[in-house]
């Protein structure tokens, strides 16, 4: 369940800001659902609910497989390729609830000796599979390291045992990674044509590396369902996505230049990585756009909270206030101070809440505007239904900024010039 409360925004964005901008919302919204526009890269806002079955089986088939191979995989990729798993897995599975369970290591999302050093290290005392994950089939990072790590498990267990051991998620029919999975006859997965990196979680990239760690990627897909449905059923004036999208668009033009993603759970952490890709990739361009960035609380309220609060007015909040109760055995109370008595017969749970509403009072007053998520559920619906909504906000409001919400030319400058120099 996920529900928008506007209240500390108010200020900034009023009622009437959404009564004049409802034909933009109108047009907007219309440019979005229209798949004759932008068709390319609109395949992620039907594929919830489209028909998988088959991408199920080859799912399941592989990831017991490797889990019955191995108890390590290695997930090598990068950006969209990495984010969305990642921080899936950390939200389902949160630290110190992993023991016993096959280990899901993510590599290849930067070009650090050492990581990949230490990494391979660590495997030689386990069983390992590996699985790279790129559509393009040609970044640099994944693929320097899937073959690093492809030369690794040869060695080890010789070219045949090595390649049973290797699953490719990569684009249907191109790419080089493509044409190197099929000689070398590794298992794959398709990512589809017409789904860019960042919108890619729900497809195989995301939903292999959930069936390797055990997680039912089913319920993660049925929330992503249940929030198109909830989305499709309401009017564009109560559609919580687009109130999202159009208040972050008021308050760009109002001249707040970053919006962090504020969560309160470290289990949450890491999707604000995945948020930060999505509105980053998507609406940062041509000059314009809010800056995406996060913050991690209660703990960042204590090295950058006296910047928020204090420092100019330049950021915008969306706190995340996620509440996943997976363990409610284990309701723990504040243990008791003899001296200092406030705390007694206080939760944990009733302190977070109370820290949500404290920050949001001290900062919205002192002119930091805040959004408020609220989201409650299991882990697996939850991320489900999360990632439906941020995707819906994101395009739409690239076509209120009026650019193209699917495509990324920016990155291409740095990936020449290094090709350049390793070329001389
Ligand atoms: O999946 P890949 O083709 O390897 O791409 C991985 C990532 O790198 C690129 O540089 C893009 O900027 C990202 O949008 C993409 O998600």
């Amino acid at each position: 369940m996920i529900q928008l409360h506007l209240e500390k925004v108010r200020k900034w964005f009023t009622e009437e800001h959404e009564k004049r901008l409802a034909p933009l919302a109108e047009f907007a919204y219309g440019e979005l659902q229209n798949r004759d526009r932008d068709a390319f890269g609109k395949g992620w806002m039907s594929w919830p609910v489209d028909h998988h079955e088959s991408l199920y089986a080859d799912i399941d088939k592989i990831a017991s497989d490797f889990r019955a191979k191995s108890n390590v995989t290695v997930v090598i990729g990068i950006g969209g390729s990495y984010l969305g798993a990642r921080s899936v897995l950390s939200m389902v599975q949160p630290e110190f609830t992993r023991e016993g369970k096959h280990e899901v290591i993510f590599a290849g999302q930067q070009l650090s000796p050492t990581y990949h050093a230490h990494l391979l290290k660590y495997l030689d005392s386990r069983e390992v599979t590996l699985v790279v994950v790129s559509k393009s089939g040609t970044t640099l990072e994944p693929s320097a390291v899937f073959h690093t790590f492809r030369d690794y498990l040869e060695k080890r267990y010789g070219e045949a045992e090595a390649s049973a051991r290797i699953c490719a998620i990569t684009d249907a029919q191109k790419g080089s990674l493509r044409a190197y999975a099929d000689e070398k006859k590794y298992a794959t997965l398709p990512i589809p044509d017409d789904i860019g990196g960042r919108y890619s979680v729900l497809s195989a990239v995301g939903l292999l590396p959930m069936a390797l760690a055990g997680v039912d990627y089913r319920k993660v897909m049925q929330g992503a369902a249940n929030m198109r449905d909830q989305l499709a059923k309401v009017a564009i004036t109560a559609n919580p996505a687009v109130q999202y999208a159009l208040a972050r668009h008021v308050l760009y033009q109002q001249g707040f230049v970053a919006e962090a993603l504020v969560t309160y759970e470290p289990r949450v952490a890491d999707f604000a990585g995945w948020w930060q890709q999505l509105f980053g990739e998507s609406q940062g361009k041509d000059g314009i756009g809010l800056y995406p960035t996060m913050l991690q609380y209660t703990t960042d309220l204590h090295s950058m909270g006296q910047y928020v609060q204090d420092s100019r007015k330049v950021l915008v909040e969306t706190v995340l206030d996620a509440f996943i109760d997976d363990a409610p055995e284990l309701k723990v109370p504040v243990g008791l101070d003899e001296k200092n008595r406030y705390l007694e017969n206080v939760s944990f749970h009733k302190l977070q809440e109370v820290a949500v509403e404290s920050v949001m009072i001290a900062h919205s007053e002192a002119g930091v505007p805040n959004i408020r998520i609220e989201a409650r559920g299991d882990a697996e619906s939850l991320y489900g239904e999360l990632v439906y909504f941020f995707e819906v906000a994101c395009a739409f409001g690239g076509y209120l900024l009026g650019i193209n919400a699917f495509d990324q030319p920016g990155v291409e400058a740095y990936k020449s010039e290094m090709r350049a120099r390793l070329q001389k």
